[in-house]
Parts: C-alpha cells; sequence; structure tokens
C-alpha cells in the first residue's frame, strides 16, 4: 500500500472556493507540488518550511473520524498537488465505503484514474501571474475523463492578463462549470482589517471585469470565502 505524505488534517469547517462553496467539509492537505507559484498561500506544503507525516489510507481515515468524529460527511482532498500520490485511490475507496463524499483540488497537470471517483473535481490551471505555464495536452487529458456534473475549473485572477487567460480556459472548454476567484495578493499579513478590505475591493474589481466579459456570460465570480472569515490562518 503507498503512503501519502500529509502536512495536515483538519475540520470540520466550510469550503471556502469554487463549485462546493460553504458545504461542510473535513480537509486532507498532503505535500509537495510540482509547480511554485509566486503567490501561493500554501506554499508550506513544497518549499522546505513545512513537514509532512507519511501515512496510509486508513490512518489517515482514522484521524479524521478521531479530529471530525461523527460531524462530517464530505472530506476535500488539497496540497500541494494531490494528484502526485498514488496512494489517495485507496482513500478515495474508503470514505465512499463509509458513505462520504470527496473532493480533490489540484492544478490539472498528473492525471490519476482515482480522480474519476471523486464527487468534486476543482481543476485550476495557473494564469501568467503565477509565473507557471500551462501544459494544454495535460489538461485536455482531464476534459476527456471527468465528467462535467463532477468537475468544474476555477482560475485564480490578480489582473487583466490574468482576466484574458481565464477567458480562454472558459473558451476552450466550455462544458465544465467555470469560477473565477479572487487573488490573494498577501498571503501572510495578519492585519484581517486590510485584508478583508483589499480583498472585497479586488472582488468588486473582477466581478466588474466579468460583467463586462460576454465570455463569462456562464461564469461564477467568487471570492476565497474562508480568507474573508479568517484571514489568513491556517487549518480553517
Ligand atoms: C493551495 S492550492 C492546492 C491545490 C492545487 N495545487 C491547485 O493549485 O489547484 C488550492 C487552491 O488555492 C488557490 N490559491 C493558491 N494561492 C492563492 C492565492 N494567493 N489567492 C487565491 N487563491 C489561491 C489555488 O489556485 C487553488 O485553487
Ligand atoms: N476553508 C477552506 N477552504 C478551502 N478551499 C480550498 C482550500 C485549499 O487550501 O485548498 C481551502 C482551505 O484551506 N480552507
Ligand atoms: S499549484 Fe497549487 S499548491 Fe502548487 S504552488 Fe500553485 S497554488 Fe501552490
Ligand atoms: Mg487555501
Amino acid at each position: 500500500m503507498s503512503k501519502i505524505p500529509v502536512m495536515e488534517i483538519f475540520g470540520p469547517t466550510i469550503q471556502g472556493e469554487g463549485m462546493v462553496i460553504g458545504k461542510k467539509t473535513m480537509f486532507v492537505r498532503t505535500g509537495g507540488c510540482d509547480y511554485k507559484c509566486s503567490w501561493c498561500d500554501s506554499s508550506f506544503t513544497w518549499d522546505g518550511t513545512g513537514s509532512s507525516t507519511s501515512m496510509t489510507a486508513e490512518e489517515i481515515v482514522s484521524d479524521l473520524q478521531k479530529i471530525g468524529g461523527d460531524q462530517f460527511s464530505h472530506v476535500t482532498i488539497s496540497g500541494g498537488n494531490p494528484a502526485l500520490h498514488k496512494g489517495i485511490g485507496e482513500l478515495v475507496d474508503q470514505l465512499s465505503f463509509l458513505g462520504i463524499e470527496t473532493a480533490v483540488e489540484t492544478q490539472g497537470t498528473f492525471w490519476k484514474d482515482w480522480l474519476t471517483d471523486i464527487t468534486d473535481v476543482t481543476i485550476s490551471p495557473k494564469p501568467p501571474s503565477s509565473g507557471m505555464t500551462t501544459d494544454f495536452a495535460k489538461l485536455d487529458v482531464f476534459y476527456e475523463r471527468l465528467s462535467k456534473e463532477q468537475t468544474s475549473l476555477k482560475v485564480v485572477v490578480f489582473d487583466d492578463v490574468d482576466f484574458a487567460y481565464a477567458e480562454d480556459i472558459h473558451s476552450r472548454y466550455p462544458e465544465f462549470p467555470f469560477y473565477l476567484q479572487v487573488g490573494n495578493e498577501d498571503a501572510t499579513t495578519t492585519n484581517d482589517q486590510a485584508l478583508v478590505s483589499d480583498l472585497l475591493e479586488k472582488y468588486e474589481w473582477l466581478i466588474d471585469k466579468a460583467v463586462a466579459s460576454k465570455t463569462m456570460n456562464k461564469a461564477r465570480v467568487l471570492p476565497q470565502l474562508h480568507t474573508l472569515v479568517w484571514g489568513n490562518k491556517r487549518g480553517v
């Protein structure tokens, strides 16, 4: 059985982003990423400042039950890039056997067959401001293999160039529900008041951009709800 590098397990909290925003969920955050986005709000998963514990699927399920009790029925697997880890297939099987739904957050760079068993798959291709380059041949594989009922695309937008990238992504993959997300430019500040007022201003800017774009007629525009409520706090 393959072990999974786990950075943190927390919840229940609410999903603060994307297709199931507001839904009560536990989080399992894996270590390691094949990207290094300039503005990554979870860089401790890959930059050496955090540490992971190598765990089996059974151990993760047992920790989820210890921490969440009987107060959850949905688990979100994020990272880092969870799709780097083969062992997550086993975790998804065990959760599904227990009647627990699953979600995954990934940038769409590595395919794993267990992705088809996930209830809510969020693919978040990275815009130019991240410093990363999208491999569209890899994203095409996700489009071919995942159903539109279980999947969404979510692009974080910091500026006009990112917005144009988001329009391209949405146009290229029209069948997947599409989400625009406000970018958090300061993922380390502890000044919650200044952060929230800045993020709400950015949210208004992003709404205005979407409203003015005919490509975005079907898109949804969202903030990171957890950041508005808890700022940059970890484990929420
Ligand atoms: C930390 S990533 C982990 C999953 C995967 N590596 C990915 O990027 O999709 C989880 C989500 O947070 C988003 N994110 C990361 N840093 C952010 C920031 N500074 N502002 C807004 N969203 C951010 C990512 O785009 C992704 O949708
Ligand atoms: N509440 C909450 N919602 C989230 N949605 C995506 C998250 C992530 O870091 O992947 C996240 C997170 O860390 N917390
Ligand atoms: S792909 Fe996700 S986890 Fe990896 S660096 Fe980018 S935002 Fe962070
Ligand atoms: Mg996050």
